[in-house]
């Protein structure tokens, strides 16, 4: 019998991590990577996040986010309903903790796209998430994403690109980091390292 490599032996299933968490400066791509690999593959299960923020034109209530006001952010933070939660760019974003411990009870992968913040706070909770940072290939292509999208004002593309050079210092803090040039080889990746296939 052959002998095994040290190191390349493969690591038992119950050992490879569950729980993936995808972050990176706004308009870096993120929605556009997990949409493309949920579109061929659906099982990936995506929390949908609780957020103060408006809804852009075509996002739904449930699917994109949870639309919530103030008071009802309040309440979630203050019952301890948010598994993790964050002030970015003037609107509060968090996580709804029962969905996510139900589907890792279950053993199966689940996928968080949160901010830098949220992630921070995540990895201390629950350290054996794997933390994913996907990066622009350029801080020019990062502006002209962000710009091109048309979703946001000057103003708050400005909040948006100075929270970003923040983001962009953080990738270090990350365990694996996705340059996203192409779409497809990026919803390749990702959906590998959620361990779904
Ligand atoms: N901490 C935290 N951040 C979140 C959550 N949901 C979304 N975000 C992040 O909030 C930031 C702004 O999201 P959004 O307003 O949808 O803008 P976009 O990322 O530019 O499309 C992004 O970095 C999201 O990843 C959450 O539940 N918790
Ligand atoms: N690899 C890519 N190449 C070119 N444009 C991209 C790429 N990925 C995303 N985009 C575009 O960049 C803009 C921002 O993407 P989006 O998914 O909304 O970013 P995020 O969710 O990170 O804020 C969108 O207009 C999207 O179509």
């Amino acid at each position: 019998m052959a002998a095994t490599p040290r190191g390349t032996s493969p690591v038992p299933p119950d050992a490879r991590p569950r729980l993936t968490v995808l972050s990176g400066p706004s308009g870096v791509g993120k929605s556009t990577v997990v949409a493309h690999m949920r579109k061929e593959h659906p099982e990936v299960w995506l929390s949908v996040s609780a957020t103060t923020r408006r809804p852009r034109p075509g996002e739904q209530h449930g699917v994109h986010y949870f639309f919530v006001s103030d008071e009802e952010m309040d309440k979630l933070i203050a019952n301890g309903e948010l598994l993790e939660w964050a002030e970015f760019a003037g609107n509060r974003y968090g996580t709804p903790r029962t969905a996510v411990l139900e589907r890792l009870e279950a053993g199966e992968p689940v996928l968080l796209e949160i901010d830098l913040q949220g992630a921070r706070q995540v990895r201390d909770s629950m350290p054996e998430a794997r933390l994913v940072f996907l990066a622009p290939p350029s801080w020019d292509e990062l502006v002209r994403r962000l710009t091109g999208r048309g979703t946001e004002p000057p103003e708050v593309i400005e909040r948006r690109l100075a929270a970003a050079r923040v983001e962009l210092a953080a990738e270090p803090e990350f365990d694996q980091t996705l340059v996203n040039t192409s779409v497809e080889d990026v919803a390749r990746e990702l959906l590998a390292l959620t361990n779904v296939v």
